[in-house]
């Protein structure tokens, strides 16, 4: 197998993953989602690590959609007020500083929208709504639960390392969010290149 095949495998592969991941999302936990979105003032996100980089890209949309929206921790981010919206996303639902921060926000009366793969986590707990992004990497190494999924992977045992899949579907979450909602206000992609940064 040449470098290029193996590299088409792995992308296949994702998109395999993918399409598991669409067909797992539960209608009640996006249209919650989506209400969450349309309904708040500001739009705080946050995450770590990779996480982190697609809470950004989703703020920066909705940025360009017209929504308030802010990113945790950066130097200009405004004090959150009462009844305002947080989006965490987190696969484990359990990185320390991310659920910190999540307790700090629900002190303030903020509402948590939580994304992540474990539903019943520090962050799941005391989250307001949550999207359950599928990804079973955690339990790619246990023989009688994910059979089906290591016979997939075959060879390809680096396929996906870590918070890979998390991360990847997230993104496409948020993504397929943004779209949703832009039918949903019925904005163009000209409305959004008008708020896209003319300075870069
Ligand atoms: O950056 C990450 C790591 O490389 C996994 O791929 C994670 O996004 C980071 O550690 C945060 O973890 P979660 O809160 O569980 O998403």
């Amino acid at each position: 197998m040449t470098e290029c095949e193996n590299v088409q495998d792995m992308i296949r592969l994702m998109a395999s993953k993918l399409e598991e991941m669409a067909d797992s999302l539960s209608d009640k936990e996006v249209k919650q989602f989506i209400d969450e979105i349309l309904g708040a003032r500001s739009i705080y996100v946050m995450g770590a690590g990779r996480s982190g980089l697609v809470a950004k890209s989703f703020a920066m949309r909705l940025m360009h959609l017209g929504l308030k929206s802010y990113v945790i921790g950066e130097t200009i981010t405004p004090a959150m007020k009462d009844g305002d919206t947080v989006v965490a996303f987190s696969g484990s639902g359990e990185t320390k500083t991310i659920a910190e921060l999540c307790e700090t926000a629900k002190a303030l009366n903020g509402r948590i929208c939580l994304v992540t793969s474990k539903k019943d986590s520090r962050i799941g707990k005391i989250a307001n709504s949550t999207v359950v992004i599928e990804s079973h990497r955690d339990q790619v190494d246990d023989e009688s639960a994910e059979y089906e999924i290591r016979q997939m992977m075959g060879d390809h045992k680096s396929f996906a390392p870590l918070g890979t899949l998390f991360e990847t579907g997230s993104m496409v979450f948020a993504d397929s969010i943004i779209s949703a909602v832009m039918e949903i206000i019925e904005c163009e992609e000209s409305d959004l290149k008008c708020r896209h940064a003319n300075i870069e």
